[in-house]
């Protein structure tokens, strides 16, 4: 299993945002990860990258116990997250540069790999501006190409694409659907739409808790819209 997610607990004091979520994600696979706001999603996805730790239960990654290799992990995964923080005062292939130094790579094998980020992601066109003066859709995709850099086999995507117009989140939508052709990816979003044109599988969380683990061909076998079985599924 890419990813494989058991049992896990997460209190915030006394609160339990994550309460008892088990999953697998296959290697290949596009997985959405969807639920209500304070569901739980960006939690799990933090525990997943080894950014929080887990109250109880295991995450593994590649086969890699996140408590126990978080070096290993970190390796396997390229992470956007909902915040997507970047450098703003970095041009584009300086901040890329100092990733990719960041996991190891140098000489002519870094300036590779950040020229084939830069086209991957379409960065060409601004690649000689600062971050900070990048338009969303952009910071978006040099968050994708920051997560890409090491050429991890698992994505983890946070609300990739809150904040941008419907031409940026169509572009970015595709970059996603195409880098995901070679990855596995877990990709958590509100918009059913785009679960719909993107992911294989949906794991659909409700107050830490899964409620539904299925194909999306499966969630609409009864012909209603995403958003109705969504509704129908986290509003109980
Ligand atoms: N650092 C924290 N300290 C205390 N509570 C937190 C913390 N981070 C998250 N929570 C709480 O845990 C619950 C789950 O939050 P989380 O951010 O994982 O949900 P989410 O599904 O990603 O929500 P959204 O869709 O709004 O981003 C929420 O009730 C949130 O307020």
């Amino acid at each position: 299993m890419s990813i494989r997610i058991q049992h896990l607990t997460k209190l915030y004091g006394a609160q339990k945002a994550v309460n008892d979520i088990s999953f697998d994600v296959k290697p290949g696979e596009i997985m959405g990860f969807l639920g209500p706001n304070g569901a739980g999603k960006s939690t799990t996805m933090k525990i997943t990258t080894g950014y929080l730790s887990a109250t109880s239960g295991s995450v593994e990654v590649c086969g890699f116990d996140v408590a126990k290799q978080s070096m290993e992990v970190r390796r396997s995964i390229g992470y956007l997250p909902e915040h997507n923080p970047l450098y703003t005062d970095m041009y584009i292939k300086e901040f890329l540069r100092f990733v990719g130094a960041l996991y190891g790579l140098k000489g002519e094998k870094l300036s590779q790999r950040v020229s084939e980020m830069v086209e991957i992601c379409g960065l060409g066109l601004e690649q000689n501006k600062k971050i900070g003066q990048l338009s969303k859709g952009y910071r978006q995709r040099v968050g994708l190409a920051q997560a890409l850099i090491h050429n991890p086999p698992v994505l983890i995507l946070d609300e990739a694409t809150t904040g941008l117009d419907p031409n940026q989140i169509l572009e970015i939508r595709t970059l996603i659907k195409s880098v995901g052709k070679e990855k596995t990816v877990l990709f958590s979003s509100h918009i059913m739409q785009e679960v719909e044109a993107i992911c294989d599988r949906a794991v659909i969380i409700n107050r830490g808790q899964v409620v539904a683990n299925r194909t999306l061909a499966d969630l609409r076998s009864e012909g209603k819209p995403l958003e109705e079985v969504f509704r129908e599924l986290t509003t109980q």
